[in-house]
């Protein structure tokens, strides 16, 4: 019975955190909503992501298609067997792929192969510990790809661009931070949080940054120092003018919390873990003789319900015009979008994301792609009793992965535009140019918001890649999205990156001396 309750605990824990993003980012969330200048692109994109939140809610399924590596970090009593709750947590993570709570995420780094029930080595990551307490202590994390390819340690001294020298001092550690946030961009689907490890090695240093975002949003360091630090870098991070998604703006950063630990000499790391908006992570107690949940963390103050925020209405006031996208589409139609325009897609689109890239960079497409859309997308797929396809959650992933073939790719096959989110360099940027191509950004992380655009799923290739990395045939209806490259030599990713360079620079004299 023990067991049984218990993996029922750990199972409403997994499907919680990844469907009902905690009270205190939701505040934050809110804070940057109105921090935001009504009209804007950073506005529409927020809009996009709290009616996302509230969907996700709504139907209970994943806030983001990318529902991470789950961590488990676990306190338990002297005497409480840690096995067999590995074991339930296995199982639990079973039953929540089954039931799309989350997408089937592992896998082998060798083969390419997915395991299809997010377990395989080292996956999830448990650790346990034991303290004096009478109750097991469960806290989890599902943490995105997206925002932890943005994660980045520092060697001190360093040379940091835009901020110039970081000594080993705090004025050396204010510049790692602060450039942190800067090389992030939009791509870890700003407006984001961080956590700061400051010392330990290479490994431990992360672990302790990561630790950082078990933390309260609400939370003040004890340590005044760091808790000056961590309110400066709020500050001045979101001067920087990254914005939402990197589309410019006032909400860059929502949190920022840092941790230190001792160091050897000859070592002095900086670590910093990025979080996306869809920060989820939560955490429960336990009971230890019966596995009921006593108790759920994060929950101090009011939850923030999203109704209803008008996301199309602000699409339409954002926009310097809509166009309605319908593939096969025509160079002439391309060459007449513009940076800042929106796009309503209706009709097809299919999925191609890394594994997709590489295939067709080496072979013939399973499909003709003249004139079509690519979305850099890895969904949420269920099958039904009658065999159906059902998107469950869809939203873009970063596209810069894809830099090295998408031009090439797109010339190959004659496809008009490629859709993700964080944009894409001048390589691509070159391509679209020549060949006449568009890049269209997605709000990263809005997966019910677009899933509920995707009507139906007309079928599925190269199956053998797993469901994320398949290329799925999507027949949407208004699926919208901003054209932030065009074939005119126009990246607003560009734009940002440089002029945030700028606002950084700003920053290079010393603040503690
Ligand atoms: O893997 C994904 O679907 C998205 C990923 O988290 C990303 O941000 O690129
Ligand atoms: S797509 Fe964006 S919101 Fe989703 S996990 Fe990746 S970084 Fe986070």
């Amino acid at each position: 019975m023990y067991l049984e309750t218990l993996e029922k605990s750990i199972y409403d824990l997994i499907t919680e955190t990844s469907t009902n993003l905690p009270k205190d980012v939701r505040r934050a969330v809110r804070k940057a909503k109105e921090a935001e200048n009504a009209g804007t692109r950073a506005a529409m994109s927020l809009d996009t992501i709290t009616n996302n939140i509230q969907m996700a809610d709504d139907n209970v399924s994943p806030i983001c298609q990318d529902t991470g590596l789950p961590t488990f970090k676990i306190k338990t009593p002297i005497g409480v067997n840690q096995l067999e709750i590995k074991a339930a947590i296995k199982r639990a993570m079973v039953t929540a792929t089954k039931n799309g709570k989350l997408r089937p995420n592992a896998v082998d780094s060798l083969t390419g192969e997915n395991s299809g029930d997010n377990l395989g080595e080292g996956v999830p990551v448990v650790k346990f510990e034991q303290w004096e307490k009478d109750y097991i202590e469960m806290k989890l994390i599902l943490k995105g790809g997206g925002c932890e390819n943005k994660n980045i340690q520092y060697s001190l001294p360093a040379q940091l661009e835009g901020i110039g020298k970081a000594g080993r001092d705090l004025d050396g550690i204010r510049k790692c931070i602060l450039h942190s946030v800067y090389q992030a961009q939009g791509q870890g689907c700003s407006a984001g949080f961080i956590g700061v490890g400051i010392g330990g090695d290479r490994s431990s240093g992360y672990d302790l940054a990561k630790e950082q975002l078990f933390r309260s949003v609400d939370d003040v360091n004890p340590n005044a120092q760091l808790a000056e630090l961590e309110e400066y870098i709020v500050e001045k991070a979101n001067t920087l003018g990254i914005g939402t998604m990197g589309f410019g703006g006032e909400a860059t950063l929502l949190g920022c919390k840092i941790g230190v630990m001792h160091r050897i000499p000859a070592s002095f790391f900086v670590s910093v873990a990025y979080n996306c908006w869809a920060y989820r992570r939560l955490a429960i107690n336990i009971n230890p003789s019966t596995g009921e949940i006593n108790e759920w963390q994060y929950q101090e103050g009011e939850k923030v319900e999203f109704k209803d925020q008008g996301a199309d209405q602000s699409a339409e006031e954002a926009a310097s015009r809509i166009v309605e996208l319908r593939a096969p589409i025509s160079e002439e139609e391309i060459r007449q979008l513009k940076v800042g325009d929106v796009v309503k897609i209706s009709g097809m689109m299919y999925t191609g994301r890394d594994a997709i890239h590489k295939y067709l960079s080496e072979n013939d497409a399973p499909l003709d792609l003249n004139g079509q859309i690519i979305y850099h997308c890895g969904p949420v797929v269920l099958k039904d009793d009658e065999g159906k396809w059902h998107i469950k959650a869809a939203g873009p992933t970063t596209s810069i992965r894809e830099e090295p073939y998408q031009g090439d790719i797109m010339k190959k096959f004659g496809i008009r535009a490629v859709m993700g989110k964080g944009g894409m360099g001048p390589k691509t940027l070159e391509a679209l140019n020549e060949h006449g191509g568009v890049y269209l950004n997605a709000i990263g992380g809005a997966a019910q918001y677009y899933a509920d655009c995707i009507k139906d799923v007309e079928g599925v290739d190269l199956m053998q890649f797993g469901i994320p990395e398949a290329m799925w045939h999507l027949r949407v209806e208004d699926f919208t999205a901003v054209v932030t490259m065009d074939s005119h030599g126009n990246s607003l990713h560009a734009d940002v990156d440089k002029s945030s360079l700028e606002k950084l620079a700003q920053y290079s004299d010393p603040v503690y001396k």
